[in-house]
């Protein structure tokens, strides 16, 4: 499978970026959890083959680390296809998605990460684009300019968001088919880190392997990198098996806590809890007092935690629940007694 030249995707350093590549299922079979998900594209990429027709355009939401690309790779391989990558902000002009669809062959996938950031102006181009499969393009300037439609071969566009409701309404229309990725259960991590250490030859004991599941954050791109770190702890202490203790020993030595919180996970609560005695605190005022992007806390950190039901967002602003407080050991403000 190729990866066209002018696409990029690398949020990753060089080596983390090969050391998934080389842990990524390449089947539907060998792809973990998201029963539902695996089952409707199981149908929908029989069906495109048995019609001979192009898949019909689908959309991944869900946080990052979770599977989306790995699924585009996993559906162009069962079509026998190429995927395209790329993402919504490298397509900054008209003509970057001129370049990328005009290289697309029959039956292709095109996966466009972050499809939510998108400017105005190419995605209003790519809507005839995945309806019609044409292309508009200005030949000439001025008064002599005329508009020519550029006949494309049917693709399939698979889209990535890590904020759904950002994707907008004609955009989201134009998919056949709209899904979610949720945060993978214990067990499902369980078993990808222990698949993870059987493609690595490691020997991981199922209880070490369920240790590292449980500090992942439900999600298998982490559960990949902590299993990564703790191989390095047990290389260096030359022990020859991962088990539940040894696991649980480096994972702490890494920060990371018996719910997976990571630094800044805690860095977040303890404002939240600490700093405005629980909320409700407005998303820029905890994003100043903890010094990092909007973005980043809405779409990374503050998910898991409505997951495991430590904070709520109210129309005042994030609050901490009971739990959250009981977690950092820290006693709960009579106001908050009423409110959780
Ligand atoms: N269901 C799964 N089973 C096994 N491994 C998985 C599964 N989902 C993801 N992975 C692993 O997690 C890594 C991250 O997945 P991937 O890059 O597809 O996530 P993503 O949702 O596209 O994230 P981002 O939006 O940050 O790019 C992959 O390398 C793969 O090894």
């Amino acid at each position: 499978m190729s990866r066209n030249s002018n696409i990029e995707h690398t949020q990753l350093g060089g080596a983390e970026e090969e050391f998934e590549q080389s842990l990524r299922p390449l089947g539907l079979d060998e792809f973990v959890g998201q029963v539902s998900i695996r089952e409707n594209l199981n149908v929908m990429v029989q069906a495109a083959k048995i019609r001979g027709q192009a898949l019909d355009h689908i959309l991944f939401s869900g946080p990052p680390g979770l599977g989306k690309t790995t699924l585009g790779h996993i559906i162009s391989r069962e079509l026998g296809v190429t995927m395209h990558l790329t993402s919504g902000p490298s397509l900054e002009r008209k003509g970057d998605l001129a370049g990328i669809l005009s290289s697309l062959e029959e039956g292709d996938v095109l996966f466009i990460d972050e499809c939510h950031r998108l400017n105005t102006v190419v995605e209003e181009n790519l809507y005839p684009a995945m309806e019609d499969f044409y292309f508009d393009i200005v030949i000439g300037e001025g008064a002599a300019a005329r508009s020519m439609k550029l006949n494309l071969p049917r693709f399939t566009l698979v889209g990535a968001t890590t904020r759904a409701g950002l994707v907008s309404a004609p955009l989201r229309d134009r998919f056949g088919l709209v899904t979610r990725l949720d945060y993978y259960t214990h067990e499902d991590l369980t078993r990808i880190v222990s698949r993870s250490a059987a493609i690595l030859n490691m020997n991981l004991t199922i209880e070490g392997a369920s240790e590292i599941a449980r500090r992942s954050r439900g999600t298998p791109r982490i559960a990949n990198r902590l299993l990564r770190r703790v191989g390095d702890y047990a290389l260096v202490h030359q022990s020859k098996t991962i088990d539940q203790e040894l696991a649980a020993y480096a994972l702490s030595k890494l920060a990371v806590d018996s719910l997976g919180f990571d630094y800044l996970d805690r860095l977040y609560l303890d404002a939240l809890v600490s700093k405005f005695d629980g909320g409700p605190a407005g998303l820029d005022t905890l994003a100043a007092a903890i010094g990092e992007e909007k973005d980043t806390i809405e779409e990374v950190v503050e998910p898991f935690l409505l997951q495991l039901g430590f904070i709520q967002r109210t129309p005042r602003g994030r609050v901490a629940t009971r739990q959250a407080f009981e977690h950092l050991g820290i006693a709960l403000p009579s106001k908050q007694g009423s409110l959780v």
